[in-house]
Order: C-alpha cells, then structure tokens, then sequence
C-alpha cells in the first residue's frame, strides 16, 4: 500500500465522525459492548490502544460489532502492525512514525495515521506521502493556536489531532480547516466502562458526534 493510498483512507475515516474514541481496554468482557455503545451514538471509527495485555483481543471481539471500524493504536513497532493486522485491524494510528514502521505498514497493506508534533516531523511525513496525519500529543504541542498556524505553510496536510481533547476544547479544533477530526478517551470514561453504563456512553458519544 501506497503512502498516499494510506492517507486517502485514513483522511475518509476522519470524514465519518468528527471524533475517534481512543480506547484503553482492560476487560475483553466490555470490548463489544462499549463498541455497540459507541457506534450507536454515531462514533463508527474506534481506535484500540495496544497498551493492554488484551487489546489484540479487543480489536478482534470489537470487529464484530456492526457499523464499525476498528483500527490499532500506540502501533510502536512492525511486529505490532503485524499483530494489529492479524487481529483485525483495519487501520493503525501511531503517536509518532518510524522508518521501520512505515514501511512494515505499506508492505502488509495496513494503512498508518502516523503522528507529528513539529513542522519538521510533518514535512518528512509529506516528503514521504502522508497527508493525513495524527497530531499528537495536541495540547500539550501547542494545541489548535499551533495548527492553525501550521496551516498557512502546510495547507495541504490533514490532521487529527489528539491528546488533551475533550467535549469542551474539541470545537477549537474542529473549526480549523486543516483538522478532519480528533481524537479523545473522553467519550469512554473508565467509570462508565467499569460499571457498564453503556447507555452513558452512547450519550457522550452522540454529544461528540454533533461536534462539526
Ligand atoms: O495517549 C493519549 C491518547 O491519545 C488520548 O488522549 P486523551 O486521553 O488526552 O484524550
Ligand atoms: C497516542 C495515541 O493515541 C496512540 O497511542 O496511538
């Protein structure tokens, strides 16, 4: 898979909602349920972070779940696009990019929302292909004040970003014509998942929905 084909599709899966629900899932008994949830409220792209024991397990389990589309998150390394792949995976986001992994993701056909926090590390992720791309982590790099300002050199690049985004913040980011979407855990608190409160996460999730 091309670079540019990567960023084709990963840019059509920022135009499905205006929120991707970056997910840390501990228990694989919440995995279709929180999915269901989510989708049902208008959320239908669905990042599985692989930072838990189960997550390729969450990413096979959620795939199940009508109307979704589930990608891997916190893809660090080949061998976890590999991973993220074989469980399903349908697209694979990244906090930053790597040589190594970029070209483990264009060999197996994974397409990759790679990360950049500068306007160098953005550049060299163009130069290569990608146009659409992760910004991360947002708040913490300067948040939509620097977005908007990469915007006037680097019109041509999309970005989702992610990191400190929440139902209050995300419409400053959303207004900006260089974002396609964001990221964010907000819509699936822990203490909601925990408790099982699916019908509290449809609601956030459907708040969200209605940001753009
Ligand atoms: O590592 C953090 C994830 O990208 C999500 O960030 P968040 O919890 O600030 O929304
Ligand atoms: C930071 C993020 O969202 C990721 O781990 O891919």
């Amino acid at each position: 898979m091309t670079p540019q084909d990567a960023s084709s599709f990963t840019e059509s899966l920022c135009h499905r909602a205006p929120v991707i629900p970056v997910l840390v899932v501990d228990d694989l008994d919440t995995a279709q349920p929180l999915a269901a949830a989510l989708v049902s409220g208008g959320l239908t792209v669905l990042e599985v972070t692989l930072r838990t024991p189960v997550a390729l397990s969450v990413i096979r389990e959620m795939s199940q779940v009508t109307g979704g589309i589930v990608g891997a998150g916190t893809v660090l390394t080949p061998e976890d696009a590999e991973n993220a792949k074989a469980a399903g995976a349908e697209f694979a986001v990244s906090p930053g990019a790597t040589d190594r992994l970029l070209s483990a993701c264009e060999d197996i056909g994974l397409p990759i929302l790679p990360g950049a926090a500068t306007a160098t590390e953005a550049m060299m992720l163009l130069e290569r292909g990608y146009s659409t791309q992760k910004f991360f982590p947002a708040e913490a790099s300067g948040g939509a004040a620097m977005l908007k300002a990469l915007a006037s050199p680097l019109p041509q690049i999309l970005f989702c970003p992610t990191g400190g985004i929440g139902h209050d913040n995300a419409h400053d980011y959303l207004a900006l014509p260089n974002v396609a979407c964001v990221g964010g855990s907000w819509v699936a608190p822990k203490d909601l998942v925990q408790a099982g409160k699916w019908a509290g996460i449809t609601d956030l999730a459907a708040a969200a929905s209605q940001l753009r």
